[in-house]
């Protein structure tokens, strides 16, 4: 049906009406942002001025400084804190120059009729030191932005109010140069839109801040509160390691008091990862943080207990993990055991029984007189079960101590005598220090499960044969050690020794989680058991099929709790292109494990490229002519990726003859993330990410179809963001098929 001319007439004019509004906006929008950027200059000329003002007066105090002078040693702190505060709000200013905000909210409060039109940029920003221009995104209001659509709403306080709002307007900016670009509000452009450009561009060898497109569900999970643990299962992709790190940035902003940066460990599985996702952090304004592997972390709470070095261990590489000889059912059945909880629940058996051995628990007569009944003491020790062997004993002498003074003063000795007296029982119990190797312990608590072990399985603790026991042993003989060794010799640690090693750690981020043995967490809870947790994985991504985690049960009910911790799972992959993902999805589809679905971010690239070829030397052609090509299109990131480090070696050198490929260290493990082509094994690829991927030879040897080695093609599969090669020769992997 044609339209009237009336009606054509008014459409034309709503148009127009449009237009204008959108070119009044538009000029506000030009005006504020020029207001804006000339603050944030003349506060840069400011802080400038100040800075080399405090650095003058600094110098000058350390000139004058002597140790002794306690009024200029005080100057000179406040002066060293002024000058921290200084840097840091020049660094603000200087970072939020080229793009000083990236949305803007419009709102009022229930009950206050006040309209607040607030600008929301990756730092907050004052005029001068008064009035706040641009909100800082973690600030608690800022997450309307992110969470909210118009109308009504609410956010949440610090301290978990809910504050009720209007929200009238959400937009967003493209800024460049501190020039407007263009704005878009939510009513009219999907948030996707903004996302879709922002994912298409290539990426660098540090993880990149998503401050700007943070999405709902991620959130969340940023600004879930610290009090209680979190555990994301997210697909490949999903962002889980970029929403811990932005998780840290919010709570030290919002936690100030509570949370210190020292206090903050992020544990990953490898060293390439974690240079690669700390490297976001100054960006997220967070400094200090301690980031180490497991096996570092561990080795750096057993201190002096354990010192590797000294006592000759070496670790199991974790390189010879990646293909186990299954044929050693022995080998496979210990590390089996090594990842679960009944392993380290047996030590605790082992433990208790330690403790009644070694402290006293009969009745302690005094002067012909009980003084501490066998009762007493036994309750006691239940009271304080919680406590280390050592302050156990130390409570029981200075409670033994009190009563033989009471005693004492009953009978109205001396205070000569008494003291006397009493210090006769001050090692009653046994030496608070107790003196004890902790590897000695564990390899004893090893015999006795390998001689012992119906004794266990009486306590529901199923634990398997000897033999599995008498190869740990073979092990430890042989001076190689694990992660989960080193955890065992932890828990002893802490359950025997007075250690302040355990004090000071507050909160710990742990990546690539399911890489890890259940067992793993249920030591890190006992170590610190006021600590909260934040942990990112992928049951699907576990490359450690016998030790790490292939669902999060164990860990959610037997770890952690159900009802105070929160579970989470992000299902978005803002990674791969739709091709890649729905490749990576059908070699998931053959596995017998439970799978997450990916859900691809709708951004569409190349199909995955398949081509076979019948020799090795066609192969080492056809993957340069691939590189070459990618290098062309202009990525800055490209991985060859291999099943094995030993292929690896031998892929880098055959591919070097042809195209220059990026140096990897001898210690493997040193190699860091470059722009160039990188030739890695998988293992080594995990939670990075590449333009372009090619994967090696996944043929039927190297492949077989089961789900330990799905798992490691998934991840091989999704670390390429926009292009995927396949050269294999002989028989193409059932999973690929
Ligand atoms: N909200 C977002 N906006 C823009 N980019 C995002 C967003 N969320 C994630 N990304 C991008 O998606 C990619 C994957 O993120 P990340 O590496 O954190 O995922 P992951 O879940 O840890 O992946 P994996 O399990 O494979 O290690 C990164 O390039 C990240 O910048």
């Amino acid at each position: 049906m044609k339209k009237s001319v009336k009606s054509m007439n008014e459409e034309k004019q709503q148009e127009r009406v449009k237009l204008e509004i959108r070119k009044t906006e538009e000029l506000y929008e030009k005006k504020h942002l020029e207001k804006t950027v000339q603050i944030i200059k003349e506060n840069i000329k400011e802080y400038e001025a100040k800075q080399k003002e405090i650095s003058a007066e600094t110098e000058d105090l350390y000139d004058h400084y002597h140790s002794d002078n306690p009024e200029l040693h005080n100057q000179l702190l406040v002066s060293l804190d002024m000058k921290g505060i200084i840097y840091r709000t020049l660094f603000k200013n200087t970072n939020a120059l080229d793009k000083p905000y990236f949305g803007r909210i419009d709102y009022n409060e229930e009950n206050d009729n006040q309209e607040f039109s607030l600008y929301i940029g990756k730092n907050g920003i004052s005029n001068g030191n008064s009035d706040i221009i641009i909100i800082d995104w973690r600030a608690p209001v800022a997450s309307v932005y992110y969470d909210s659509d118009l109308g009504e709403s609410y956010y949440l306080s610090p301290l978990g109010e809910r504050i009720h709002i209007n929200l009238d307007k959400k937009r967003t900016f493209e800024i460049d140069h501190s020039q407007l670009i263009d704005f878009y509000d939510t009513d009219v452009v999907a948030n996707d839109e903004f996302l879709t450009k922002y994912l298409a561009k290539n990426k660098e060898v540090i993880l990149g801040e998503i401050i700007a497109t943070i999405q709902k569900e991620q959130n969340r999970i940023i600004r879930d509160t610290p009090w209680h643990s979190i555990i994301v299962q997210g697909v490949a992709g999903s962002g889980k390691t970029t929403v811990a790190m932005h998780r840290i940035s919010y709570i030290l902003y919002n936690f100030k008091d509570k949370f210190r940066p020292e206090e903050f460990y992020i544990i990953g599985s490898n060293k390439i990862l974690l240079n690669y996702i700390t490297g976001v952090l100054p960006n997220l304004d967070v400094y200090n943080i301690n980031q180490m592997t497991l096996e570092e972390f561990m080795l750096y709470m057993l201190d002096k207990d354990f010192n590797i070095k000294k006592r000759k261990f070496i670790l199991q590489d974790s390189f010879s993990k990646i293909q186990p000889n299954r044929k050693d059912v022995t080998l496979m059945r210990l590390k089996r055991l090594k990842g679960t909880i009944p392993f380290v629940k047996a030590l605790e058996q082992y433990l208790e029984e330690y403790e009644t051995n070694y402290i006293p628990t009969k009745s302690v007569n005094y002067r012909g007189q009980i003084i501490y009944s066998s009762e007493e003491i036994k309750s006691l020790l239940h009271t304080f079960k919680d406590r280390s062997l050592g302050e156990k004993i130390d409570i029981l002498n200075k409670r033994l101590q009190n009563k033989v003074k009471l005693k004492n003063e009953m009978l109205g000795e001396e205070k000569e005598v008494i003291r006397a007296e009493v210090k006769k029982y001050n090692q009653f119990f046994g030496k608070k220090h107790v003196k004890i190797d902790v590897l000695e312990v564990y390899e004893s608590f090893i015999l006795d499960a390998k001689e012992h072990r119906e004794k266990y399985l009486e306590a529901n603790i199923y634990l398997p044969e000897g033999e599995v026991f008498q190869q740990l042993l073979y092990d430890l003989d042989h001076k190689v050690i694990d992660i989960y060794d080193l955890s065992m010799l932890n828990f002893i640690k802490k359950k025997l020794k007075i250690s302040v090693d355990y004090e000071d750690v507050n909160h710990i981020v742990v990546d690539e989680a399911q890489d890890f043995g259940v067992m793993a967490f249920y030591v890190l809870r006992q170590l610190f058991p006021k600590c909260t947790f934040t942990i990112m994985g992928d049951v699907s991504q576990n490359i450690y099929y016998d030790t790490g985690m292939n669902d999060w049960e164990a860990l959610q009910n037997e770890v952690f709790s159900p009802e105070k911790d929160q579970f989470y799972v992000l299902a978005k992959s803002y990674r791969n292109t739709v091709e890649i993902s729905n490749y990576a999805s059908r070699v998931l589809r053959k596995c017998t494990f439970k799978t997450y679905e990916i859900e691809p971010i709708i951004r569409h690239g190349k199909e995955v490229n398949l081509v076979e070829v019948k020799s090795e030397e066609d192969m080492v052609q056809e993957t340069v002519r691939m590189l070459k090509e990618i290098q062309e299109e202009g990525y800055n990131t490209t991985a060859v990726i291999c099943r094995t480090v030993e292929e690896t070696l031998t892929v880098s050198e055959l591919l070097r003859n042809h195209v220059k490929i990026e140096q990897l260290e001898k210690e493997l493990d040193k190699t860091t993330f470059t722009n160039g082509i990188m030739v890695l094994p998988i293992h080594m690829t995990k939670g990075l990410e590449f333009d372009s991927v090619i994967l090696w030879n996944p043929d039927t040897n190297r492949y077989e179809e089961s789900d330990a080695d799905a798992k490691l093609l998934y991840v091989a599969i999704t670390r390429a963001l926009h292009e995927l090669h396949i050269v294999y020769q002989g028989e193409l992997s059932r999973l690929l098929q």
